[in-house]
C-alpha cells in the first residue's frame, strides 16, 4: 500500500490515571515506544508534537480521596507531580505534560460536548439508577456494594465481583449498600446523554476494517470483534460531582463521563502548548495523528473517540493506534492496588542513573504482539550480556585503544582490505533498516537493528586484533581504529531515540556535540585528526546481589498481600461432646527424631507417651523443622488414630500442628511442663 505523505505528526500517549505512580508496565506499554517515535521524528527534522498529561477525573479518585479524608484535588495534585517527575526522569520527551483539571481543558471538553448537544448528535435517555437518600447523590457502580448473586461474596461491587470475577450491573446485587453512607439505596429516575455508537457502525467498519488493514493484528482484531457485534449507545454523562460539569441546563449535578473528557485532553493540551496554532495539529488533513496506548484503551481510541470526533466534525482521524498488549511482572499481572509493580521512583533509588538500562530492557522485551513478562533475571542478563558485553565493550575497546595509540585523536584511513569493506558494507544500510522498522512501529526489531552495529564492531575488532598488529604494522592499526570509531559514532546516532542518556554520554566521549540523523550509515563521520573526549564506561555490570534484593522485595510484597487477604476458613458443623470424647489427645515427649530416607517430606518421631513403651509417629513436616530442633520438646498428638503405613514404617498417631495462611507450619507445644501421657481435653 502506498504510504500517505504527511506534513506533520501529532503523537499522543495515553493519559495516565492520577491515582498512582508510574510503573514498568506503563513505560513498556505506552511511554517508551511513544517517546522513541517522537524522538525519531524530531531527529529526522519532521514537524512533531508529543502530547501527554494526567487523567484526573473519575470515580476511583473520589473514592481514594474519601478514604484518605482529603479532597479529590489533593489526590490528583499529589500524583500528577509524581507522574510528571517520573516521566522527566526517564527522558519521556513530552512537548507538554498537562492535566485534565486545567481550565483550558475544562473549556475545551465543555465546548465539545455543547456542540454535540446543540447539533443534536446525542441521545437523551431516562433510566433508573441507585440513589443514596442520606448522601443525596446517585451512586456510580463502585459506590455500591452488596452480595454477589453468583458466588454470594458479600463485598461485590456494582460493576464487578472481585471474588468470582463476573461482571455485574448494580441492580443484580443482593442487599445493595451505599459505600458512602452505608444506607440502602433506592431506585430513582435520572437523565443522561448518550453517544449513539450504533449510528456510526457502518462508517467505523469501512474506516477501520477496510481502510486500516495495516494496523497491528491485536488492534485490528479487537476492533473487529467489537464491530462484529451491534454497538450500543454509550452514556457520556454521569451523576457525580467530581469532573467537568455537563454544560446543559437540565444537567445540574452531572459531569462528563471520564472517557469522554480524557481523550479531549490531548486536544486541550495541544492548545495549551500552542494557543495560536493548535488547530492545524488536529484539523489539517495533512496532519498524521498517532495514539500510543495499552490494550485496555483500544475501544476508546479506535471506536468511542473517533465517533466523538466524527460527530463533532472538522477533526482528522487517527492514522494509527499502535497499541501494545500487557507487560506482566515475574509471571503475575502488574497491579497498583496490590503493589505488584516496579515503580519508577523506586527503581531510580536502587539503580541511580540507569534509566537507559530499563528503557533498553523494556523495548527489547516489549509486549508488541502478545503479553510479555518482565523478570529481574532477564533484566540482569540483558544488561550484562548485551549492553555491557556487546555495546559497552566495543565502545570501550575502540576508545581506549585510540587513546593508547593515538592520544585520542581519530587516525587516518589507509587502504581497505576485504574485512574492512565487509564491516563498512554491513554498516551502510542500517539507516534504511532502522527507519523502515520505526516507520511501521516495530520498536523491538528497530532496537535490535541498532544493536547490530555493536555486534559488527565487536566481530570486526576481534578479527583485526589491533593490539597484536600494533607491533608489526602500526599503519594498519590506524585504519582499524578509524573504521571502529565510525561504527561507534553510528551507534551514538542509532541509539539516540532508544537510549538518549547513553547516547549523550557517548557523544560526549566522542566530542561530537551534534546529532545528525542523516549521518547514520555514513562511514566518515569522525574526521581524521578529530580529538576525542575522555573515555568512560558506558554501562556497568549488575551484580547478583542487586537482583536478589529486588526479588526479595517482590516476595515480601507477595507475603504482605497474602497476609492481608487471609480469612480464616469456615467453622465445621457442630458436633456432640460425645463425638469429641472419642478422640484421645495426649502430651508426648520427643525422644528422638530423624529424616525418613527417600521421603523428603517425612520425619520419624520416637515419643515417650507415658506408657513406658516408646511410640513411633511419622509426620509430613520435614520442610518446616530440622529433626534436632524438635528433640526434647513436648507436643500434642492423637493417640487413638488407626495406625498407618508410611514408607514402610507404622505410624501410631498424629502430631498436631497449625498451618499458617502462607503454608508455613507450627507444631503445637505446651506453655507449662506436664508429664508425658497427660490427657488433653
Ligand atoms: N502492565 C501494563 N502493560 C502495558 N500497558 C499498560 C500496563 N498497565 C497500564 N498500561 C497502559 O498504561 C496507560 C496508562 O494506564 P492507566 O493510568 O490508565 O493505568 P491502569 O491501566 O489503570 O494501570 P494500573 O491499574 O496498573 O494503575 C494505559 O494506556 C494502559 O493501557
Ligand atoms: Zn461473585
Amino acid at each position: 500500500m502506498e504510504q500517505k505523505q504527511y506534513k506533520r505528526t501529532t503523537v499522543t500517549a495515553a493519559l495516565p490515571y492520577a491515582n498512582g505512580g508510574v510503573h514498568i508496565g506503563h513505560l513498556a506499554g505506552v511511554y517508551v515506544p511513544a517517546d522513541i517515535f517522537a524522538r525519531y521524528l524530531r531527529l529526522k527534522k519532521e514537524d512533531v508534537v508529543f502530547i501527554g498529561g494526567s487523567d484526573e477525573h473519575g470515580v476511583p479518585i473520589t473514592i481514594r480521596a474519601r478514604k484518605e479524608g482529603v479532597t479529590p484535588q489533593d489526590v490528583v495534585d499529589r500524583f500528577h507531580s509524581m507522574i510528571k517527575k517520573s516521566f522527566e526522569d526517564f527522558g519521556i520527551s513530552f512537548d507538554i505534560y498537562s492535566r485534565t483539571t486545567s481550565p483550558t481543558h475544562h473549556d475545551m471538553a465543555s465546548n465539545f460536548f455543547k456542540k454535540l448537544y446543540d447539533d443534536g448528535k446525542l441521545l437523551e435517555k431516562e433510566t433508573e439508577q441507585y440513589y443514596d437518600e442520606e448522601a443525596h447523590q446517585f451512586l456510580a457502580d463502585r459506590y455500591i456494594t452488596g452480595e454477589c448473586p453468583h458466588c454470594h461474596n458479600e463485598g461485590a461491587y456494582g460493576d464487578q465481583c472481585e471474588k468470582c470475577g463476573r461482571d455485574l450491573s448494580p441492580t443484580e446485587l443482593l442487599h445493595p449498600r451505599s459505600t458512602i453512607s452505608g444506607s440502602q439505596p433506592v431506585m430513582k429516575k435520572t437523565k443522561n446523554w448518550y453517544l449513539p455508537l450504533d449510528k456510526y457502525q457502518d462508517w467505523l467498519k469501512e474506516w477501520i476494517l477496510e481502510g486500516h488493514k495495516e494496523w497491528r493484528p491485536n488492534v485490528y482484531g479487537q476492533c473487529k470483534s467489537w464491530l462484529d457485534l451491534d454497538l450500543q449507545p454509550r452514556a457520556m454523562t454521569r451523576d457525580l460531582d467530581w469532573g467537568i460539569p455537563v454544560p446543559v441546563k437540565e444537567a445540574e449535578g452531572k459531569v462528563l463521563y471520564v472517557w469522554f473528557d480524557a481523550p479531549i485532553g490531548y486536544i486541550s493540551n495541544t492548545k495549551e502548548l500552542l494557543p495560536d496554532s493548535w488547530e492545524k495539529w488536529w484539523k489539517d488533513p495533512e496532519t498524521r495523528l498517532v495514539h500510543f496506548i495499552g490494550k485496555d484503551n483500544i475501544v476508546f481510541h479506535c471506536i468511542v473517540f473517533p465517533v466523538m470526533l466524527k460527530a463533532h466534525g472538522g477533526y482528522v482521524m487517527p492514522e494509527n493506534v499502535p497499541s501494545n498488549e500487557f507487560l506482566n511482572l515475574e509471571d503475575d499481572k502488574i497491579s497498583t492496588s496490590k503493589n505488584w509493580a516496579v515503580w519508577l521512583h523506586e527503581y531510580l533509588v536502587d539503580f541511580p542513573g540507569k534509566q537507559d538500562v530499563l528503557r533498553y530492557v523494556l523495548t527489547a522485551n516489549a509486549p508488541e504482539t502478545k503479553d510479555n513478562n518482565f523478570t529481574w533475571k532477564d533484566f540482569q542478563e540483558r544488561n550484562n550480556n548485551e549492553l555491557v558485553a556487546v555495546y559497552g565493550n566495543f565502545v570501550n575497546r575502540a576508545l581506549q585503544l585510540t587513546k593508547k595509540y593515538f592520544d585520542g585523536k581519530v587516525p587516518t584511513c589507509g587502504e581497505l582490505n576485504d574485512v574492512d569493506k565487509l564491516a563498512l558494507d554491513e554498516l551502510k544500510d542500517v539507516k534504511e533498516k532502522v527507519e523502515s522498522l520505526l516507520d511501521t512501529y516495530k520498536f523491538r526489531d528497530a532496537q535490535k537493528e541498532a544493536m547490530m552495529l555493536a555486534r559488527i564492531g565487536n566481530k570486526y575488532i576481534a578479527e583485526c586484533e589491533p593490539w597484536k598488529v600494533w607491533k608489526t604494522d602500526p599503519k594498519r592499526v590506524e585504519t582499524i581504529l578509524y573504521i571502529s570509531l565510525q561504527l561507534v559514532a553510528n551507534l551514538a546516532i542509532a541509539f539516540e531515540p532508544f537510549l538518549p542518556f547513553s547516547s549523550a554520554k557517548l557523544r560526549n566521549m566522542l566530542n561530537m556535540p551534534q546529532v545528525n540523523w542523516n549521518e547514520l550509515g555514513n562511514t566518515e563521520i569522525l574526521k581524521p585528526g578529530h580529538q576525542l573526549g575522555e573515555p568512560e564506561l558506558l554501562f556497568e555490570k549488575i551484580e547478583d546481589e542487586a537482583i536478589e534484593y529486588q526479588l526479595k522485595k517482590l516476595s515480601d510484597t507477595k507475603k504482605a498481600n497474602e497476609a492481608e487477604a487471609y480469612k480464616a476458613k469456615e467453622i465445621k458443623p457442630v458436633i456432640d461432646f460425645a463425638d469429641f470424647e472419642k478422640l484421645d489427645l495426649r502430651v508426648g515427649h520427643i525422644l528422638a527424631c530423624e529424616k525418613v530416607k527417600k521421603a523428603n517430606k517425612l520425619l520419624k518421631f520416637t515419643i515417650d507417651d507415658g506408657s513406658g513403651k516408646p511410640r513411633t509417629i511419622v509426620s509430613g513436616i520435614a520442610k518446616f523443622y530440622e529433626p534436632e530442633e524438635l528433640v526434647g520438646k513436648d507436643v500434642v498428638f492423637i493417640a487413638n488414630l488407626a495406625p498407618r503405613q508410611l514408607m514402610g514404617i507404622e505410624s501410631q498417631g498424629m502430631i498436631l500442628s497449625a498451618e499458617n495462611f502462607d503454608g508455613d507450619l507450627s507444631v503445637l507445644s505446651l506453655l507449662k511442663e506436664v508429664k508425658p501421657g497427660s490427657q488433653v481435653g
